[in-house]
């Protein structure tokens, strides 16, 4: 007995982000508003940096909780979102070769959302890109290439801000020695700024304390319903053989079993080659 779908999952469009290569990159904005539509709000970017090994409806849901939180609490207008899976040089544990996770996230992000984008830049270089040089690149593709937004009112382009998306537990490794570079977090929090998703096993007064100096740029998200799936504990119930279904889209699910992800600690560095079901 399965609940999982049966159908297969479709191949990416060859101008997929998960097909392209650094000689065919090409910044995705697809679903980028291209105009405010509220006049005097600021207009923002989420990037939310991570393995997404796999992406978990959790990762989703941050972005929500994000554009809710801007939308109520602050004079932000999200006018796009962006998942950035960090590239196979960070050789994190249980880190799936990275053409799987960018089809994963892509998978996620077009089947269930109708603003949220997959940058593969990130995961596509052959170094570890520091989160600092990850958001200086969306400021050079979005204000420098792409020249900003319209405003409202169709007259002028303004600059949109880019800020991190992230869980506490992210934050929390800022005030850890050696972790970050004491300019990349200078870099991050005082020109970026960043939204932070608050999770359980982290306390967030503890986390903040170390980055008082940039308070101001740093906004906490409550999560009202409380969900702590996590990468992790996806792997976990792979490994047993477990189902998890309702953890994660049905079209991950579908993508993980068909490319026989996470089922050892093997299986991630084998296969290298992006499916062509
Ligand atoms: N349950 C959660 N609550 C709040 N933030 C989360 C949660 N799960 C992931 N995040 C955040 O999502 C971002 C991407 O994280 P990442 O892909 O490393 O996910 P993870 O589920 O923590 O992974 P792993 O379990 O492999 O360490 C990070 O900023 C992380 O803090
Ligand atoms: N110095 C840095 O720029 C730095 C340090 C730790 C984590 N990160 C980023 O945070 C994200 C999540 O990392 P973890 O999965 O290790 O929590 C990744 O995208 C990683 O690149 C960046």
């Amino acid at each position: 007995m399965t609940s999982h779908p049966t159908t297969n999952v479709p191949p990416a469009p060859p101008n997929a982000a998960s097909n392209m290569t650094l000689d065919s990159y090409r910044f995705p904005s697809h679903r980028l508003r291209r105009q405010q539509q509220e006049p005097g709000r600021i207009p923002l970017v989420l990037v939310a940096c991570g393995s997404f090994s796999p992406i978990t409806f959790l990762h989703l849901r941050m972005f929500e909780m994000a554009n809710d939180y801007a939308r109520m609490n602050t004079n932000f207008e999200v006018v796009g979102g962006y998942l950035s899976p960090v590239s196979d040089a960070y050789k994190k544990a249980g880190l799936a070769p990275s053409n799987h996770r960018v089809r994963m996230c892509e998978l996620a992000a077009e089947e269930t959302s109708n603003w949220l984008m997959v940058d593969p830049w990130e995961a596509i270089q052959r170094e570890y890109s520091p989160t600092a040089a990850v958001l200086d690149h969306f400021e050079h593709e979005i204000n420098g290439v792409l020249g900003g937004i319209l405003s409202a009112d169709g007259e002028s382009r303004r600059p949109v801000k880019i800020m991190l998306l992230a869980g506490a537990d992210l934050i929390s490794t800022m005030s850890t020695p050696g972790v970050w570079a004491e300019n990349d977090l200078d870099h991050i929090l005082g020109s970026f700024g960043a939204m932070i998703v608050e999770r359980s096993g982290t306390d967030m007064e503890d986390a903040l304390a170390y980055l008082k100096p940039w308070e101001e740029n740093i906004y906490v998200i409550q999560q009202m319903i409380q969900n702590d799936v996590s990468s992790t504990k996806i792997r976990l119930l792979l490994k047993r053989d477990l189902s998890i279904t309702y953890l994660i889209p049905s079209p991950v699910i579908q993508y993980i079993t068909e490319n026989r992800l996470y089922m050892d600690d093997d299986a991630k560095s084998k296969d290298k080659q992006p499916t062509s079901k």
